[in-house]
């Protein structure tokens, strides 16, 4: 069924009504709507085709269902077509369809539809899916052994680690973003749902209130230790430092990757209630940032360069050693930026009367191993935020460039 959620939407009840009845007829009437690269408003869709992938410098939505799949099947000729029939569910998806052609309503009545239908109705939502592979793809089991990048080694343990094996790793991971938690949801569902028998669910999470702005254009949001955060974030608008920082360019690494870029996501849970019995100034002191604009100790406003030199009345420098925007300040990496693009987490309670939340940490970069990974060293044996923080889970997964078209699907570099 050609017809986007959106028009459906605003047809109304009759028009649905005639849709139901004439099916055929109306869709002629239906004029697709090609998303725009960023979407001006948060129901407007985002552009699904071109050279990266749409949801990586896509302004950030408020919105996250990433899930992680592993491969069933042995079979590579099954696994390139649930690309290929995931590739054609999600360019529909992402511009506000049904994930199938048929749709939710309109298949076969004695056959399962090929859309789950909880997001008839609703505009596309700035949806973006993002594909990336995991190093355990580049097994034995689909020929990908000589095509597996040096950047997919493994990330080292680091100080403090709690990672839980059932929720890291796996073999390809989908991020889906949107304005409406019910799309992304929708989204990842019906994803699932196409690839039963070739995939199962890894672990999946879901996100809301974006950490990190990843424009200018954006406000910076709040993470739940109350403070704001993405402020000195890779942005769309750094083109140059986009190029030198987050995609993976010729000569990186294998060829099938030119154009994509590196993802690195870590479950961190908060102690969220110790968090919050300590004082203002130890919270202020542990970022080295003001908790009300968010600027540096040594600054005025949000945006002001940190002056990591500058020492306070008593000899002791104003932002501290051990503060965790002095350790993860490109400054002391070597110029290394990430483009975080993390949501806050509340997984309920655990059972003790704690909220089980925190930071879903993910952060796009050209290299893990020379960007995620020194700085995460530094902050693991100094970040004073370490009494407030665990990581729980760990991911490493590579995504691959855009889609450029129709005939196109995701990886197909990778297999051909
Ligand atoms: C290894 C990378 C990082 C992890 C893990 C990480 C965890 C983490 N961060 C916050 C909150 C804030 N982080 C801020 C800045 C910041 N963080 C990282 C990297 C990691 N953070 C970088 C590279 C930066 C930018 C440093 C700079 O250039 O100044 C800030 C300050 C505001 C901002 O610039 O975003 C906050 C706040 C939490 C709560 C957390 C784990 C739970
Ligand atoms: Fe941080």
């Amino acid at each position: 069924m050609n017809i986007s959620r959106r028009k459906l939407f605003g047809l109304g009840a009759a028009g649905v009504a005639a849709v139901g009845a004439g099916a055929v007829a109306t869709r002629a009437l239906v004029v697709d709507l090609p998303g725009a690269a960023h979407a001006a408003s948060t129901s407007d869709p985002v552009a699904f085709y071109g050279a990266h992938q749409a949801g990586i410098v896509t302004p950030a939505q408020d919105r996250l269902h990433f899930v992680v799949f592993d491969v069933t099947t042995d079979k590579r000729a099954e696994l390139v077509e649930l690309l290929q029939d995931w590739t054609s569910a999600a360019a529909r998806m992402t511009q506000g369809k049904d994930a199938g052609t048929f749709g939710a309503v309109g298949g076969d009545p004695e056959a399962p539809p090929d859309d789950t239908g909880e997001a008839l109705g609703l505009p596309a939502s700035g949806l973006t899916l993002t594909i990336g592979f995991g190093a355990s793809l580049f097994d034995d089991r689909f020929g990908l052994a000589d095509r597996k990048p040096a950047a997919l080694a493994d990330l080292p343990a680091f100080r403090g680690d709690d990672i839980l094996a059932e929720i890291s790793g796996g073999d390809i991971c989908v991020q889906a973003c949107a304005h409406d938690p019910q799309v992304a949801v929708h989204a990842i569902r019906n994803l699932a749902r196409i690839g039963f028998g070739k995939v199962s669910v890894r672990y999946s999470q879901l996100g809301f209130g974006r950490t990190s702005s990843t424009s200018r254009a954006q406000a910076t949001p709040r993470n739940l230790m109350g403070f704001k955060d993405g402020t000195a974030n890779l942005k769309l608008e750094d083109t140059e430092m986009l190029r030198d920082h987050l995609w993976a360019a010729a000569g990186d690494g294998p060829a099938w990757m030119d154009g994509g870029s590196y993802l690195v996501t870590r479950k961190i849970r908060m102690h969220i209630e110790t968090w919050d019995r300590a004082p203002l100034s130890e919270q202020e002191a542990i970022f080295g940032r003001n908790k009300g604009a968010g600027a540096p100790l040594t600054g005025a406003a949000e945006f002001d360069d940190p002056d990591f030199a500058k020492a306070g009345s008593d000899g002791r420098p104003v932002i501290a050693d051990n503060s965790h925007v002095r350790l993860a300040h490109p400054s002391v990496h070597g110029g290394a930026r990430l483009l975080r693009r993390g949501y806050n987490f509340v997984d309920g309670t655990d059972g003790l009367g704690r909220l089980d939340a925190g930071l879903f940490f993910m952060a796009y970069q050209r290299d893990p191993h020379k960007q995620f990974v020194p700085i995460q060293r530094e902050l693991a044996a100094k970040d004073a935020l370490n009494e407030y923080i665990k990581h729980v889970s760990s991911g490493l997964y590579a995504c691959p460039p855009g889609v450029t078209d129709a005939g196109d699907y995701w990886g197909r570099a990778l297999f051909t």
